[in-house]
């Protein structure tokens, strides 16, 4: 099997080139041999590189920049995407399509299915939202997978921003009314490999189309400050308490949603294949770091 991935740096993008070794090749390319802005250079990425499945976690992933470069976001998370989409199915290759739980309003009271109303509260939401539809306009093999909180060793990302306050402070102000599921990078990572496997071994399935693929369990974003620096502190490293306050007391260009738990059934029974308690992935993470 053959992967393309688009991004080389990012959190999901450097995960899936762990994921490589005989009989799986994962070629991950970004800016500037690969511009989700420039479809010549991602046509060339395909003809040069002759994937079986392309996989597109490239995006424009800073939430509150968003809000003031609408613009920038949408020309990568959604006419970017498209491109993508359709520079495959040009060529018959299905595309699997990262986006995330933030297409949500966040005001269910209990987890998000596929087939919920959607409602982004901020431009990077929408922007996402708009790419997803996109994606699955332009591309008949379209997988797309929500995921949600992603953290992980690459990149940047809640985990390592709390570790990196935490040498300079001994309280940290964590909102506690935001209710999601942290989502280890390297476990996504090997979701969207079970999701490959799947459509390249049935080729005509009945798999086409949106998934919520998240950790078990949930928290808060101030439980998941916790729950890192219980671990952290266990293994000697950086730590802090954590004061819980509201979204009211952390203003931020962007509004989150206050509830983006997703439900994974789906994902599950399609694909057989589950993903770890985001508890787990901590000390995983820690170790990795
Ligand atoms: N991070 C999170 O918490 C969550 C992320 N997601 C989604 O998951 C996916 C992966 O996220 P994550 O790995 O964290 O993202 P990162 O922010 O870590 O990485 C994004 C990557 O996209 C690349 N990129 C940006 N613009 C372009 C472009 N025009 N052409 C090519 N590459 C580009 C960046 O390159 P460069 O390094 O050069 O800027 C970077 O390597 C994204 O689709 C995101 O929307 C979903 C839920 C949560
Ligand atoms: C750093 C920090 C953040 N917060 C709050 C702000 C916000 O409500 C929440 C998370 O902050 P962040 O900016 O790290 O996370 P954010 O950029 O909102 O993360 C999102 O990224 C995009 C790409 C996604 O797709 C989402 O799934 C989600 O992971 O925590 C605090 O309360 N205290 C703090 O010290
Ligand atoms: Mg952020």
């Amino acid at each position: 099997m053959r992967i393309l991935v688009t991004g080389r740096d990012g959190q999901v993008s450097r995960c899936l080139a762990d994921l490589a070794d005989e009989g799986r090749e994962i070629v991950c390319l970004g800016r500037p041999d690969l511009d989700l802005t420039e479809r010549a250079s991602i046509e060339a990425a395909i003809a040069a590189v002759r994937p079986d499945v392309v996989v597109n976690p490239a995006a424009y992933t800073a939430v509150d920049k968003a809000e003031s470069e609408r613009e920038a976001a949408f020309a990568v998370n959604a006419t970017g995407a498209e491109t993508v989409a359709s520079a495959a199915a040009t060529s018959g290759i299905p595309i699997v399509h990262i986006s995330t739980d933030y297409v949500f309003a966040g005001d269910k009271d209990g987890p998000y299915v596929e087939t919920d109303e959607t409602g982004p509260t901020g431009v990077y939401g929408a922007s996402k939202l708009d790419g997803e539809k996109r994606v699955l306009a332009v591309n008949p093999k379209a997988v797309v997978l929500r995921t949600a909180w992603v953290y992980g060793p690459h990149g940047n990302n809640f985990l390592k921003t709390m570790l990196r306050v935490a040498k300079d402070r001994d309280v940290l102000r964590v909102v506690a009314d935001q209710h999601g599921t942290p989502t280890y990078a390297p476990d996504i990572a090997a979701g969207i490999l079970a999701v490959c496997e799947h459509v390249l071994a049935q080729p005509e399935g009945d798999w086409p189309g949106i998934y919520h693929m998240v950790a078990e369990g949930e928290t808060t974003w101030a439980g998941f400050a916790e729950a890192i620096f219980e671990r952290s502190r266990s293994r000697g490293g950086p730590t802090a308490s954590v004061e819980a306050i509201t979204t009211a007391d952390y203003p931020t260009p962007a509004r989150r949603p206050a509830n983006s738990r997703l439900d994974t059934q789906k994902f599950q029974s399609t694909f057989r294949h589950g993903l770890p308690s985001w508890r787990s992935g901590i000390d995983r993470c820690l170790a990795a770091l």
